[in-house]
């Protein structure tokens, strides 16, 4: 099966062929002056019905944590009204897209498990649809929470490890024998996808370990260093599967924003037009590069999570937005 038979098929389009060749240095340059809107009613006007489409990221703009940003369900609403069409695209794959929409219908949030598109989703299509692990070997051993566990049931792989309660214990001189000699191992572990671990540990990165020393294949959901939360920052996905990388001196095949294999499915799966689509972000070296490698019409950075204005301006920043706000409900101002 590949990636054309995704698009015929299941309308979802997968490609290695990432869409952007261009340095992305070249595609910042004419961007070193990001537009600021807050406060600038015709701007945000203008701003708005540049796009048909935006895409949202989730930590760090709508919420930090399971507080809501004020204002972030008006301004939902505004553009709603105007015939916008949202899409929210989180990096987080701690919860599947029926656990996310729970969330929002918590928070107050209205948005359709169909808007909803997150890395634990896009890892279960890709290793379902692309990557295709074939008996014996077809099990994947998870580093991660449910929402991995949920999305990789849907795609009907099955799997070991994540939040089975069996790994949350101190390792064992039993344990170090039988990983050592392969006997605690499940020989039809052929992949092992690491994803945000509140329950991270020595024994299962030791499993992990074992696993990818006999040739599976290293997944990440995605790889942000920290992770946004109650107004601070903690180990983000990235910092759980780093101890892997300089184990095996691998790096994983990362399945979330900047992933374009994430974008083109996204693309697949609403059919929008990438000049009229817009990714709205807090994080540069994920949301913001994942619309400019993308070729969208243009990035909106918030200032109400990861990166700051400074960090664009630095010389040698990753990504350089398009537009930005002090927060997402500045756009509200365009309903005066
Ligand atoms: O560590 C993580 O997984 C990320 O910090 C987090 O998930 C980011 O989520 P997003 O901002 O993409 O919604
Ligand atoms: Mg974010």
């Amino acid at each position: 099966m590949c990636w054309r038979h995704c698009q015929a098929v299941h309308g979802i389009r997968f490609s290695e062929h990432s869409v952007t060749t261009a340095p992305l240095k070249a595609l910042n340059e004419h961007l070193r002056k990001p537009k600021y809107l807050s406060g600038d009613v015709a701007s945000i006007n203008e701003f708005i019905d540049k796009f048909d489409v935006f895409l949202f990221d989730c930590d760090g703009v709508l919420w930090s944590g399971d507080h809501v940003f004020e204002g972030v369900v008006e301004t939902l609403d505004l553009l709603r009204s105007r015939g916008k069409k949202t899409v929210f695209v989180t990096n987080n794959s701690t919860k599947s897209r029926p656990e996310y929409k729970k969330k929002f219908e918590g928070l107050g949030i209205p948005a359709d498990e169909d808007e909803i598109f997150g890395s634990a989703y896009s890892s279960a299509i890709y290793v379902s649809r692309i990557l295709k692990l074939a008996p014996p070997k077809n099990k994947v051993f998870v580093i991660g929470e449910t929402g991995i566990e949920k999305e990789l049931t849907t795609e009907n792989i099955p799997f070991i490890g994540g939040t089975d309660p069996s790994f949350r214990r101190d390792i064992t001189p039993e344990d170090f024998k039988g990983l050592a000699d392969g006997s605690l191992l499940d020989s039809e572990v052929g992949c092992v996808l690491a994803g945000l671990d509140w329950h991270i540990n020595y024994l299962k990165l030791s499993h992990a370990y074992q696993y990818l020393r006999r040739g599976a294949v290293f997944l990440a959901t995605n790889v942000d260093s920290t992770f946004p939360m109650n107004h601070n920052f903690f180990p983000g996905a990235g910092s759980i599967s780093i101890p892997l990388v300089n184990m095996t001196g691998q790096e994983p095949v990362a399945l979330g924003k900047p992933s374009q294999a994430m974008m083109d499915a996204i693309e697949g799966k609403f059919h929008l037009d990438r000049a009229r689509t817009c990714m709205v972000g807090d994080r540069l070296n994920t949301d913001i590069k994942f619309g400019i490698e993308g070729r969208l019409g243009g990035t909106l950075a918030v200032l109400t999570g990861v990166s700051k204005k400074e960090d664009w301006e630095a010389a040698d920043a990753v990504a350089v937005p398009s537009f930005y706000v002090d927060r997402l409900s500045d756009l509200r101002a365009a309903a005066q």
